[in-house]
């Protein structure tokens, strides 16, 4: 596969840019090499050295150094993940017109440290102004004939004189807008070209229908539109075996540099995909696999596309004389293929010839519903609990999945922390490999005179900064925040240890009659005495406020559920920090105090909720919830529908409210209303503070 260097500096990158040194703990600078710790030197948008600190770093990082080279520190630091096969995130309810605004997608995945894409095009024979079928554009009769051909390059009317594909204009706009921006720097993630999925195909899956049968003549148009920036198109083995004159259509792809990837193709036969194997030998190129086990066959007696796609090299009979295996792509979600599928397809295939894709279609919204291709695509969980899109076949009419809603950044997640492959492999899946089949050889690994795209990301594997040849395109805004420091939000003391139990402890069965997460709000601040105090010890961390989060979350029933329910209460406890955490970091910089603290738990709830009714349509039940926040040397508590909130403040000796208490908190808990239940709380140490309702 072609390799190289990038040859000059990366398009669009400034002449002169600062030097920037990146020190990481962990470098993954390919699927083979991981350096502990790194350092690379970016200057002009390039990489110009990528070396091991382990015995002190490289003469020429001290030097960039001494001549005043910004330096950042990272826990791991690889290269930007590159997307082979996404249709885009946004920018139109309807899919197909996704494209038609590249730079929304380009943005939101930049975040999560995509920096390289192929956009999917896909070949609708729909349209206001298509060329029926074999019709011909002939010379000046042709504007009378047709609306718009756009299959030739003539101003004043087509001159075609050959069948043009039956094609949607919007294919045409969308290739131009596509064309006009690849390789542009500076709008997020890089554009790198064109992966067309179609229009050669046998097996629709949840591809609009198309035409297929496209002559050489047509199919020779598309590619003349399409031009350089096709880097790969998908086309069915079975289609071109079976055509009048076999493979013609590959072999234009293969003599002009676009990489053929089969798939899309659940009839064709081991000859077939063989035959096709064996053009693409005698071009000396690798064939791709479009989404491997999607919408192609697997079969232990009948081999199918997957079976075929799967072998990291061929058993020795006459129909694999010569041949070399394809490489492969997988939609790295968990969902298109099971986890164990996947670790089963990484395990068959070696470094260097599988690669994660998206395959994305959508944000992951449960319940946000697009057009594709005219159809409703909704996003939904499968009965394993994992998203994707669906909707329904074109040609079957039935139920089917269409697309995925994740980003790279998740597949190498899944990748690192669930099929356990090590960050090399993972990089190699999400970074090299991909960079090889879509031959993109200015990126994909990190080495000098590379493209500067590169993924910062902490020990969680949380993106904090991302650079697209040398420029930052995103950084976590946990820095120039206010005061208080997120990253160090926690529970500090044993004491406030022993309240959150205490407070655990309570579980109240009571059923408000509407809504999901109602109920009147009150908030309430404490002064204590003895929590919360200022931090002692690491104060060279600057943590001006230590933050403490106790959310008790109690299911109940609601307006749409007769009966209580956990549901409700699961997804607010799996939610409620990140919306804290969210209305926090807008608090404009030195606006910390009660007043907008206030506020922001109001707002979290209020957040909560909303997203709970509108993204959450197959939750029923509803919740209470009492919340408790310290910051500082202040508790504040939130209350919602009739979950209680108590603060228990340990006495003198710090040992009030023991263990032995926690299982006996009386037949009374949770109703702090009652005299009985509140002399009981206080002979055992605690104090009750009555909430003021808003
Ligand atoms: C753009 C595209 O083609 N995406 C395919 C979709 O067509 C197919 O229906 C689905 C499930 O395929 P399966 O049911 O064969 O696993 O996988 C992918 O999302």
């Amino acid at each position: 596969m072609a390799d190289g260097a990038f040859p000059e500096r990366a398009s669009g990158a400034p002449d002169a840019s600062p030097v920037l040194v990146i020190r990481a703990k962990r470098l993954v600078a390919d699927g083979s090499t991981l350096l502990e710790p790194g350092v690379a030197v970016v200057q002009n948008g390039l990489l110009t050295c990528v070396a091991s600190a382990g015995r002190g770093e490289p003469a020429e990082v001290c030097a960039a150094i001494a001549n005043g080279a910004q330096v950042l520190e990272t826990e791991l630091l690889v290269p930007g993940f590159i997307d082979i096969h996404t249709h885009g995130i946004g920018g139109s309810d309807e899919i197909r017109d996704f494209w038609r605004h590249p730079e929304v997608t380009q943005s939101k995945v930049v975040r999560y440290g995509t920096t390289s894409l192929l956009a999917t095009m896909i070949f609708p024979a729909s349209g206001p102004s298509i060329p029926a079928k074999n019709e011909v554009c002939a010379g000046t009769n042709a504007k009378a004939k047709l609306k718009f051909c756009g299959w030739c390059a003539a101003d004043d009317g087509c001159v075609c004189t050959v069948a043009g594909p039956r094609m949607a204009e919007d294919v045409l706009e969308i290739a131009s807008t596509l064309k006009s921006i690849i390789g542009q720097v500076g709008h997020g993630a890089v554009l790198e070209g064109i992966h067309a999925e179609g229009p050669i195909v046998e097996s629709l899956g949840g591809l609009p229908l198309g035409d297929a049968e496209m002559s050489l003549n047509a199919f020779q148009k598309l590619l003349d539109l399409l031009g350089p920036a096709l880097k790969i198109m998908t086309i069915a083995p079975s289609c071109e075996a079976r055509s009048t004159t076999p493979f013609e259509r590959m072999e234009l792809l293969l003599s002009r540099g676009v990489r053929p990837a089969l798939g899309h193709d659940t009839s064709c036969s081991l000859e077939e995909i063989a035959g096709a194997l064996r053009v693409a030998a005698a071009h000396h190129t690798v064939l791709h696999v479009t989404h491997t086990f999607n919408v192609q066959r697997f079969h232990h007696r009948e081999c199918g596309l997957a079976n075929v796609a799967l072998l990291p090299r061929f058993p020795r009979l006459p129909v694999f004389e010569g041949v070399t295996p394809p490489t492969i792509e997988l939609i790295g979600d968990g969902v298109h293929a099971a986890l164990p599928v996947l670790q089963l397809a990484l395990a068959s295939k070696p470094t260097g010839t599988a690669c994660f894709i998206t395959d994305g279609i959508s944000e992951p919204v449960l319940g946000k519903e697009s057009k594709y291709a005219d159809r409703v695509a909704t996003v939904e969980r499968d009965a394993n609990g994992g998203i994707g899109v669906y909707s329904v076949g074109a040609d079957s009419g039935k139920k089917l999945l269409v697309g995925s809603c994740i980003m790279i950044l998740d597949a190498f997640r899944t990748a690192v922390q669930v099929l356990d492959v090590g960050l090399c492999r993972a990089v190699d899946l999400c970074c090299c490999t991909p960079a090889a089949v879509a031959r993109l050889p200015h990126t994909g690994s990190l080495a000098p005179r590379r493209r500067a795209d590169l993924v910062l990301l902490d020990g969680d594997l949380d993106v904090c900064k991302v650079f697209v040849a040398g420029r930052l395109a995103y950084s976590r805004r946990d820095s120039g925040a206010p005061s208080l420091s997120l990253a160090k939000l926690k529970v500090r003391a044993e004491k406030w240890r022993r309240m959150a139990r205490v407070q655990y402890g309570l579980r109240v069965k009571q059923t408000p009659k509407n809504g999901r997460l109602k109920g009147k709000l009150s908030t309430y601040r404490a002064e204590l005495r003895s929590v919360g105090q200022s931090p002692t010890e690491d104060d060279s961390s600057k943590v001006e406020a230590p933050l403490a989060l106790l959310a008790l979350f109690d299911g109940q029933s609601s307006a749409d559920a007769r009966a209580p329910g956990p549901h409700a209460a699961e997804w607010c406890c799996r939610h409620v920090h990140t919306k804290l955490i969210r209305n926090l970091i807008s608090l404009p910089p030195n606006s910390v105090n009660t007043t907008f603290l206030k506020a922001i738990l109001i707002k979290t709830f209020e957040d909560l909720d909303r997203e709970l009714l509108v993204s959450q349509p197959g939750i029923q039940d509803g919740c209470g919830a009492a919340l408790a926040l310290l910051a500082g040397d202040q508790l504040l508590t939130a209350v919602v529908g009739r979950c209680s909130a108590i603060v228990v403040e340990p006495g003198e000796d710090g040992e009030a409210v023991g263990t032995g208490v926690l299982h006996n908190l009386g037949k009374n808990q949770g109703r702090c209303d009652l005299p009985g239940e509140q002399s009981w709380l206080r002979q055992h140490g605690g104090v009750v503070f009555r909430t003021q309702k808003r």
